[in-house]
C-alpha cells in the first residue's frame, strides 16, 4: 500500500490565507481605476444562543469591494479625484469595501466577527466596523497609514477595543500574489 496517499496534503491554505485571498479576489471586481479594495467578514466566535453554544467558526458572512452605490451606473459616475469641483470626483460617491461587506452581510448579527480587508480602513469605515460589532480586523496593505483618516481609525479602534493587525505574509507557505497570477 502506498502510505504517501494516506497523508493529508501539506500545502493547503491557512484560514488567514483563505480569507485574505477572498478579499483580494473581491477587490478585482472594483471599477476604481486607482485603488481596488476588498473585504471579507468571517464568523470568528462561538456564540451563546439561548441555552446553546453555536459553533460559528470561520464561515464567511459578508463580502464587499469599493464601488458606486446601487442604481448609480458606473459609467455615469466620476472616477477621478483631482477635479477642482469635488462633486466631479469619486470621493463623495464611492462606497468603501468595508461598508459594502457590512451592508451585504448574510446574517442578522455580526457582533464578534473578524474582517479581512486589503487596505487599512479609513475613519468612516472604522466607525461602521465598530458600530457593527466586528471585533477583529486584519489588513493587507497600509499604504494609507500616514493619512489622518487612518490615524483616526487607529485611535477609535484602540478606544473601542478592536484588535487590528497586518496580514503576515512572511510566516505563510503560500504567496497570495501567485494565486492571483494563476487566474
Ligand atoms: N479602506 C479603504 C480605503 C479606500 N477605499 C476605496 C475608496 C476609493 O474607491 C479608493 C481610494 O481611492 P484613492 O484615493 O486611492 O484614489 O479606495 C476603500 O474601499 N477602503
Ligand atoms: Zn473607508
Amino acid at each position: 500500500m502506498d502510505t504517501d496517499s494516506n497523508r493529508k496534503r501539506q500545502r493547503y491554505l491557512t484560514w488567514d490565507q483563505y480569507f485574505m485571498a477572498v478579499a483580494l479576489v473581491s477587490a478585482e471586481r472594483s471599477k476604481d481605476p486607482v485603488t481596488q479594495v476588498g473585504a471579507c467578514i468571517v464568523n470568528a466566535d462561538n456564540r451563546i444562543v439561548g441555552a446553546c453554544i453555536v459553533n460559528a467558526d470561520n464561515r464567511i458572512v459578508g463580502i464587499g469591494y469599493n464601488g458606486m452605490p446601487n442604481g448609480c451606473s458606473d459609467d455615469d459616475m466620476p472616477w477621478g479625484k483631482n477635479s477642482k469641483d469635488i462633486l466631479n470626483t469619486k470621493k463623495l460617491y464611492v462606497c468603501h469595501a468595508e461598508m459594502n461587506a457590512i451592508v451585504n452581510k448574510i446574517c442578522a448579527d455580526i457582533r464578534g466577527c473578524k474582517m479581512y480587508v486589503t487596505l487599512y480602513p479609513c475613519n468612516n469605515c472604522a466607525k461602521i466596523i465598530i458600530q457593527s460589532g466586528i471585533k477583529h480586523v486584519v489588513y493587507f496593505d497600509d499604504k494609507n497609514r500616514h493619512k489622518d483618516e487612518a490615524k483616526a481609525s487607529q485611535y477609535m479602534f484602540d478606544k473601542a477595543g478592536i484588535t487590528i493587525r497586518k496580514y503576515n505574509s512572511t510566516s505563510t507557505q503560500l504567496n497570495i500574489g501567485t494565486l492571483k497570477s494563476r487566474l
